[in-house]
């Protein structure tokens, strides 16, 4: 038996246990306890779990896992680590850090997070539908009312269709309310439910509604509050894409593993 000293943030409502990690003192291959500290039943309850561990060659290292133990790049959770760094004392107002999909710069103005996504060349437009990969894979769906669709129900008949049945992907609904504002409501693969925000799901979805009409900067009406993405549009893609938002400490505690 362990006891893990912990943290919990939220980003616009997507909620992740923080870990300061920097002794490698969590075992992160055992992903049993992963899914137990997630658990909103036996454990503390998240989205998802982040580990923030020394790095050489930036400021800090972010491991995230979804609460299933599995992992992708999470923009959420990338803000509440910037956040975490912060509160720890290893980074001011702003950063440079790896995650799983490799550099990223932030920085924090105001409480607010801004997180630079890489560059988005592809994306795959499936009848009206698009695929598009800002870190972790976002099919996306415009319809005309977000009230008024199930995301679990109709998120996991596209999540678990024969072409993403394996690897997964994350669902995302939207709804255009104007010409640069959208609801969004998302179901997230390796949670395997509906999450009140996703950051990576955010920023394809307002790259998908750059394909559609001329737009540079769209805000993301989530379940869990308001987020922002800006880019520049090029012929080749998407460069200086940004993903803002706040990103909040919840409580601390300790849990016996
Ligand atoms: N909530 C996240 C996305 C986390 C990863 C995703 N569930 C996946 O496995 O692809 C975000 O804010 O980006």
């Amino acid at each position: 038996m362990a006891l893990i000293e912990f943290y919990k943030y939220q980003g616009t409502g997507n909620d992740f246990v923080m870990i300061d990690n920097r002794k490698l003192t969590f075992d992160k291959q055992n992903l049993k306890t992963v899914a137990k500290l997630c658990d909103r039943r036996f454990g503390i309850g998240a989205d998802g779990l982040i580990l923030i561990e020394t790095s050489t060659s930036a400021d800090f290292e972010m491991v995230y896992f979804n609460s299933d133990g599995s992992q992708s790049l999470c923009g959420n959770g990338s803000r509440c680590a910037v956040m975490f760094a912060r509160f720890l004392g290893i980074i001011n107002n702003e950063t440079t850090f790896l995650a799983i999909d490799g550099e990223h710069y932030a920085k924090i103005e105001d409480q607010i997070v801004h997180l630079k996504m890489h560059d988005v060349s592809d994306y795959e437009l499936i009848g009206t539908d698009y695929l598009i990969d800002t870190g972790s894979p976002h099919y996306i769906r415009f319809v005309e009312d977000t009230d008024r669709i199930d995301p679990v129900v109709e998120g996991r008949k596209v999540r678990y269709s024969d072409r993403f049945s394996e690897k997964g992907v994350n669902v995302n609904f939207l709804q255009q309310v104007n010409n640069n504002t959208l609801k969004i409501r998302t179901y997230e693969r390796g949670v395997e439910n509906e999450t009140l925000s996703c950051g990576t799901g955010c920023t394809a979805a307002a790259l998908s509604l750059a394909l559609k009409q001329p737009v540079n900067s769209v805000n993301l009406l989530a379940m869990g509050g308001q987020l922002n993405v800006s880019f520049n549009r090029h012929d080749s893609g998407f460069t200086d894409i940004f993903l803002s938002g706040p990103a909040q400490h919840v409580f601390r505690g300790q849990i016996q593993v």
